[in-house]
Protein backbone atom coordinates (compact mmCIF):
# COMPACT_ATOMS: atom_id res chain seq x y z
CA UNK A 1 0.00 0.00 0.00
CA UNK A 2 1.74 3.29 -0.74
CA UNK A 3 1.14 6.81 0.71
CA UNK A 4 -0.62 8.07 -2.11
CA UNK A 5 -3.75 5.38 -1.81
CA UNK A 6 -5.06 7.32 1.32
CA UNK A 7 -4.50 10.63 -0.39
CA UNK A 8 -6.46 9.93 -3.64
CA UNK A 9 -9.68 8.01 -1.50
CA UNK A 10 -9.66 11.04 0.58
CA UNK A 11 -10.01 13.49 -2.46
CA UNK A 12 -12.35 11.13 -3.82
CA UNK A 13 -14.58 11.19 -0.60
CA UNK A 14 -13.89 14.91 -0.53
CA UNK A 15 -15.11 15.33 -4.24
CA UNK A 16 -18.22 13.04 -3.66
CA UNK A 17 -18.92 15.26 -0.63
CA UNK A 18 -18.49 18.14 -2.61
CA UNK A 19 -21.40 16.96 -5.34
CA UNK A 20 -23.34 15.67 -3.12
CA UNK A 21 -23.48 19.47 -1.35
CA UNK A 22 -23.55 20.68 -4.70
CA UNK A 23 -26.91 18.71 -5.42
CA UNK A 24 -28.56 18.70 -2.20
CA UNK A 25 -28.10 22.80 -2.40
CA UNK A 26 -29.31 22.46 -6.02
CA UNK A 27 -32.92 20.80 -5.17
CA UNK A 28 -33.00 22.46 -2.22
CA UNK A 29 -36.18 24.95 -1.63
CA UNK A 30 -35.46 28.03 -0.79
CA UNK A 31 -38.33 29.92 0.16
CA UNK A 32 -41.38 27.21 0.74
CA UNK A 33 -44.79 27.99 0.76
CA UNK A 34 -46.13 24.09 1.93
CA UNK A 35 -43.65 22.19 3.62
CA UNK A 36 -44.93 18.20 4.01
CA UNK A 37 -42.62 16.16 7.23
CA UNK A 38 -42.33 12.40 7.22
CA UNK A 39 -46.32 12.29 6.26
CA UNK A 40 -48.16 8.84 7.09
CA UNK A 41 -51.55 7.36 5.80
CA UNK A 42 -52.21 3.93 6.93
CA UNK A 43 -55.95 2.15 5.69
CA UNK A 44 -55.89 -0.69 7.79
CA UNK A 45 -53.01 -2.98 6.94
CA UNK A 46 -52.45 -0.54 3.58
CA UNK A 47 -50.32 2.07 4.02
CA UNK A 48 -50.50 4.49 1.26
CA UNK A 49 -48.40 6.81 2.31
CA UNK A 50 -45.13 6.01 4.32
CA UNK A 51 -43.01 8.78 5.03
CA UNK A 52 -43.13 11.16 2.18
CA UNK A 53 -41.69 14.54 2.58
CA UNK A 54 -40.70 17.51 0.65
CA UNK A 55 -41.32 21.26 0.01
CA UNK A 56 -42.77 22.94 -2.42
CA UNK A 57 -40.83 26.54 -3.32
CA UNK A 58 -43.18 30.20 -3.08
CA UNK A 59 -44.40 30.86 -6.89
CA UNK A 60 -43.31 27.98 -8.42
CA UNK A 61 -44.77 25.25 -10.57
CA UNK A 62 -44.34 22.34 -9.19
CA UNK A 63 -45.07 18.48 -10.47
CA UNK A 64 -46.12 15.45 -8.37
CA UNK A 65 -45.62 12.65 -9.58
CA UNK A 66 -45.12 8.35 -9.74
CA UNK A 67 -46.45 5.01 -10.35
CA UNK A 68 -50.16 4.41 -10.13
CA UNK A 69 -50.62 3.87 -6.45
CA UNK A 70 -47.49 5.52 -5.53
CA UNK A 71 -49.65 7.46 -2.75
CA UNK A 72 -49.74 11.01 -4.96
CA UNK A 73 -53.81 11.77 -4.48
CA UNK A 74 -53.60 10.28 -0.67
CA UNK A 75 -51.00 12.90 0.00
CA UNK A 76 -53.41 15.44 -2.05
CA UNK A 77 -55.87 14.73 0.43
CA UNK A 78 -53.87 14.67 3.75
CA UNK A 79 -52.40 17.79 2.59
CA UNK A 80 -56.35 19.48 2.04
CA UNK A 81 -57.72 18.04 5.32
CA UNK A 82 -59.73 15.29 3.36
CA UNK A 83 -58.01 12.74 4.99
CA UNK A 84 -56.53 12.82 8.60
CA UNK A 85 -52.98 11.42 8.17
CA UNK A 86 -51.91 8.91 10.75
CA UNK A 87 -48.40 10.59 11.09
CA UNK A 88 -46.42 13.72 10.27
CA UNK A 89 -47.04 17.14 9.72
CA UNK A 90 -48.11 19.67 7.14
CA UNK A 91 -47.04 23.33 7.08
CA UNK A 92 -48.52 26.09 5.30
CA UNK A 93 -47.16 29.86 5.01
CA UNK A 94 -45.31 28.80 8.12
CA UNK A 95 -48.36 27.82 9.91
CA UNK A 96 -49.02 24.01 11.09
CA UNK A 97 -52.25 22.79 9.24
CA UNK A 98 -52.26 18.81 10.16
CA UNK A 99 -55.85 17.73 10.35
CA UNK A 100 -57.75 20.50 9.73
CA UNK A 101 -60.63 20.43 7.76
CA UNK A 102 -61.27 21.23 4.19
CA UNK A 103 -62.98 24.53 4.76
CA UNK A 104 -60.14 25.37 7.33
CA UNK A 105 -57.17 24.88 4.77
CA UNK A 106 -58.88 26.50 1.85
CA UNK A 107 -59.46 30.09 3.90
CA UNK A 108 -56.06 29.70 4.71
CA UNK A 109 -55.08 30.40 1.33
CA UNK A 110 -54.64 26.51 -0.15
CA UNK A 111 -56.65 25.32 -3.19
CA UNK A 112 -57.58 21.67 -3.94
CA UNK A 113 -59.31 22.39 -7.57
CA UNK A 114 -61.87 19.68 -7.08
CA UNK A 115 -62.04 20.50 -3.30
CA UNK A 116 -64.62 22.64 -3.73
CA UNK A 117 -67.75 21.03 -4.80
CA UNK A 118 -67.56 20.12 -8.17
CA UNK A 119 -69.48 22.32 -10.57
CA UNK A 120 -73.15 22.34 -10.42
CA UNK A 121 -74.10 21.18 -13.98
CA UNK A 122 -77.80 22.45 -13.40
CA UNK A 123 -76.35 26.45 -12.77
CA UNK A 124 -74.69 28.74 -15.16
CA UNK A 125 -71.37 29.44 -15.80
CA UNK A 126 -71.46 32.64 -13.67
CA UNK A 127 -74.02 31.48 -10.90
CA UNK A 128 -71.17 28.84 -10.30
CA UNK A 129 -68.57 31.49 -9.73
CA UNK A 130 -70.59 33.11 -7.29
CA UNK A 131 -71.14 30.07 -4.83
CA UNK A 132 -67.35 29.84 -4.85
CA UNK A 133 -65.77 31.75 -2.89
CA UNK A 134 -65.03 31.59 0.71
CA UNK A 135 -66.17 33.63 3.94
CA UNK A 136 -69.25 34.93 2.23
CA UNK A 137 -71.25 36.21 4.99
CA UNK A 138 -74.35 35.72 2.48
CA UNK A 139 -74.19 32.16 3.37
CA UNK A 140 -74.72 32.98 7.11
CA UNK A 141 -78.65 33.33 6.66
CA UNK A 142 -79.53 34.94 10.00
CA UNK A 143 -77.22 37.54 8.73
CA UNK A 144 -78.59 39.03 6.14
CA UNK A 145 -81.86 39.59 8.70
CA UNK A 146 -80.25 42.59 9.86
CA UNK A 147 -79.91 45.81 8.23
CA UNK A 148 -76.37 46.41 8.89
CA UNK A 149 -74.98 42.90 7.49
CA UNK A 150 -78.02 43.56 4.45
CA UNK A 151 -75.76 46.31 3.19
CA UNK A 152 -72.93 44.21 3.56
CA UNK A 153 -73.84 41.58 2.01
CA UNK A 154 -74.96 43.51 -1.65
CA UNK A 155 -71.64 45.33 -1.29
CA UNK A 156 -69.99 41.62 -1.47
CA UNK A 157 -72.16 40.12 -3.93
CA UNK A 158 -71.44 43.51 -6.34
CA UNK A 159 -67.35 43.13 -5.44
CA UNK A 160 -68.04 39.16 -6.04
CA UNK A 161 -69.92 39.53 -9.31
CA UNK A 162 -67.05 42.03 -10.51
CA UNK A 163 -64.44 39.36 -9.85
CA UNK A 164 -66.41 37.07 -11.34
CA UNK A 165 -66.52 37.94 -14.69
CA UNK A 166 -62.76 39.64 -14.49
CA UNK A 167 -61.82 36.12 -14.04
CA UNK A 168 -64.10 34.30 -16.71
CA UNK A 169 -62.46 37.16 -18.83
CA UNK A 170 -59.36 35.82 -18.13
CA UNK A 171 -59.80 32.50 -19.03
CA UNK A 172 -62.15 33.77 -22.02
CA UNK A 173 -65.30 31.72 -20.96
CA UNK A 174 -67.26 34.96 -20.15
CA UNK A 175 -69.20 34.53 -23.15
CA UNK A 176 -70.68 31.29 -21.54
CA UNK A 177 -71.46 32.77 -18.31
CA UNK A 178 -74.84 32.48 -18.53
CA UNK A 179 -74.86 28.79 -19.84
CA UNK A 180 -75.47 25.83 -17.87
CA UNK A 181 -72.68 24.34 -16.57
CA UNK A 182 -73.38 20.48 -17.94
CA UNK A 183 -73.47 21.80 -21.36
CA UNK A 184 -69.37 23.30 -20.90
CA UNK A 185 -67.23 20.57 -22.76
CA UNK A 186 -64.44 18.71 -20.63
CA UNK A 187 -62.03 21.36 -21.26
CA UNK A 188 -64.44 24.16 -20.63
CA UNK A 189 -65.32 22.44 -17.49
CA UNK A 190 -61.51 22.57 -16.51
CA UNK A 191 -61.92 26.76 -16.85
CA UNK A 192 -64.59 26.66 -14.92
CA UNK A 193 -63.11 24.61 -12.16
CA UNK A 194 -59.82 26.58 -11.80
CA UNK A 195 -61.94 29.68 -12.18
CA UNK A 196 -64.01 28.65 -9.65
CA UNK A 197 -60.71 27.88 -7.41
CA UNK A 198 -59.59 31.75 -8.11
CA UNK A 199 -62.19 33.45 -6.74
CA UNK A 200 -61.62 31.72 -3.23
CA UNK A 201 -58.40 33.84 -3.63
CA UNK A 202 -56.25 31.56 -2.54
CA UNK A 203 -52.07 31.64 -2.73
CA UNK A 204 -51.47 28.23 -4.02
CA UNK A 205 -53.33 25.78 -5.93
CA UNK A 206 -53.18 22.27 -5.79
CA UNK A 207 -54.68 20.90 -9.21
CA UNK A 208 -55.42 17.00 -9.47
CA UNK A 209 -54.94 15.85 -13.28
CA UNK A 210 -55.93 18.73 -14.69
CA UNK A 211 -55.12 17.76 -18.17
CA UNK A 212 -57.04 14.65 -18.29
CA UNK A 213 -59.74 14.35 -21.07
CA UNK A 214 -58.47 18.09 -22.17
CA UNK A 215 -57.98 18.49 -26.29
CA UNK A 216 -54.50 19.53 -27.05
CA UNK A 217 -55.73 23.18 -27.87
CA UNK A 218 -57.88 23.81 -24.46
CA UNK A 219 -54.82 22.19 -22.77
CA UNK A 220 -52.38 24.87 -24.31
CA UNK A 221 -54.37 27.52 -23.32
CA UNK A 222 -54.70 26.24 -19.67
CA UNK A 223 -50.96 25.98 -19.34
CA UNK A 224 -50.05 29.32 -20.53
CA UNK A 225 -53.27 30.68 -18.07
CA UNK A 226 -51.32 28.10 -15.18
CA UNK A 227 -48.05 29.81 -16.46
CA UNK A 228 -49.48 33.33 -16.38
CA UNK A 229 -50.94 33.01 -12.69
CA UNK A 230 -47.59 32.00 -11.95
CA UNK A 231 -46.24 35.22 -13.09
CA UNK A 232 -48.84 37.00 -10.48
CA UNK A 233 -47.28 35.02 -7.88
CA UNK A 234 -49.64 32.24 -7.34
CA UNK A 235 -47.78 28.53 -6.41
CA UNK A 236 -48.64 25.46 -8.36
CA UNK A 237 -48.64 21.59 -7.17
CA UNK A 238 -49.90 19.21 -10.01
CA UNK A 239 -50.58 15.78 -10.13
CA UNK A 240 -50.33 14.65 -13.61
CA UNK A 241 -49.81 11.61 -15.38
CA UNK A 242 -48.87 13.19 -18.70
CA UNK A 243 -45.24 13.49 -18.90
CA UNK A 244 -44.60 15.71 -21.25
CA UNK A 245 -46.89 18.13 -19.49
CA UNK A 246 -44.50 18.15 -16.12
CA UNK A 247 -41.55 17.93 -17.99
CA UNK A 248 -42.23 21.07 -20.22
CA UNK A 249 -44.02 22.90 -17.67
CA UNK A 250 -42.93 22.39 -14.38
CA UNK A 251 -39.73 23.93 -12.82
CA UNK A 252 -39.90 21.42 -9.96
CA UNK A 253 -40.82 17.69 -10.04
CA UNK A 254 -41.18 15.66 -6.76
CA UNK A 255 -41.70 11.06 -7.58
CA UNK A 256 -43.27 9.40 -5.59
CA UNK A 257 -42.82 5.39 -5.10
CA UNK A 258 -44.61 3.20 -2.77
CA UNK A 259 -45.42 6.03 -0.51
CA UNK A 260 -42.52 7.64 -0.11
CA UNK A 261 -40.40 10.29 -1.95
CA UNK A 262 -38.04 8.69 -4.80
CA UNK A 263 -36.70 12.30 -6.21
CA UNK A 264 -37.03 15.81 -6.72
CA UNK A 265 -35.27 18.36 -8.56
CA UNK A 266 -35.42 20.07 -11.62
CA UNK A 267 -37.28 18.05 -14.49
CA UNK A 268 -33.73 17.27 -16.40
CA UNK A 269 -32.45 15.82 -12.46
CA UNK A 270 -35.50 13.72 -12.43
CA UNK A 271 -34.83 12.20 -16.24
CA UNK A 272 -31.97 11.37 -15.46
CA UNK A 273 -32.52 9.36 -12.48
CA UNK A 274 -32.65 5.83 -13.27
CA UNK A 275 -34.45 5.00 -10.07
CA UNK A 276 -37.46 6.55 -11.62
CA UNK A 277 -37.15 5.62 -14.72
CA UNK A 278 -37.33 1.83 -13.41
CA UNK A 279 -40.18 3.01 -10.86
CA UNK A 280 -42.13 3.51 -13.81
CA UNK A 281 -41.01 0.30 -15.80
CA UNK A 282 -42.26 -1.44 -12.76
CA UNK A 283 -38.82 -2.52 -11.53
CA UNK A 284 -36.78 -2.62 -8.27
CA UNK A 285 -36.15 0.07 -6.99
N1 LIG B 1 -59.58 5.02 0.94
C1 LIG B 1 -58.68 4.06 0.77
N2 LIG B 1 -58.80 2.88 1.40
C2 LIG B 1 -57.87 1.91 1.23
N3 LIG B 1 -56.79 2.03 0.44
C3 LIG B 1 -56.62 3.18 -0.22
C4 LIG B 1 -57.55 4.26 -0.09
N4 LIG B 1 -57.10 5.29 -0.86
C5 LIG B 1 -55.97 4.86 -1.44
N5 LIG B 1 -55.67 3.59 -1.06
C6 LIG B 1 -54.50 2.81 -1.46
O1 LIG B 1 -53.36 3.59 -1.19
C7 LIG B 1 -52.38 3.42 -2.22
C8 LIG B 1 -52.05 4.79 -2.81
O2 LIG B 1 -53.17 5.25 -3.56
P1 LIG B 1 -53.26 6.69 -4.22
O3 LIG B 1 -54.60 6.79 -4.87
O4 LIG B 1 -52.90 7.71 -3.24
O5 LIG B 1 -52.14 6.59 -5.34
P2 LIG B 1 -51.90 7.53 -6.61
O6 LIG B 1 -50.43 7.73 -6.70
O7 LIG B 1 -52.75 8.72 -6.53
O8 LIG B 1 -52.38 6.59 -7.79
P3 LIG B 1 -53.06 6.97 -9.20
O9 LIG B 1 -52.00 7.64 -10.01
O10 LIG B 1 -53.45 5.64 -9.77
O11 LIG B 1 -54.22 7.87 -8.92
C9 LIG B 1 -52.97 2.43 -3.22
O12 LIG B 1 -52.49 1.16 -2.90
C10 LIG B 1 -54.46 2.54 -2.96
O13 LIG B 1 -55.09 1.32 -3.29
Amino acid sequence: MSDVEPEVADADAVERAESDADETASRAVENPILEVEDLEKRFGGIVAVDGASFAVEQGSITGLIGPNGAGKSTTFNCITGVHQPSGGRVVFDDEDITGDEPHQVANRGLVRTFQIARELPEMTVLENMMLAPKNQIGESLWRSVLPYFRDEVIEQEEELRERAWETLEFFEIDHLAEEYAENLSGGQRKLLELARALQTEPEMLMLDEPMAGVNPTLERKLLDHIHELREQGYTFLIVEHDMDVIMNNCERVIVMHQGAVLDRGTPAEIKANEQVIEAYLGGEV
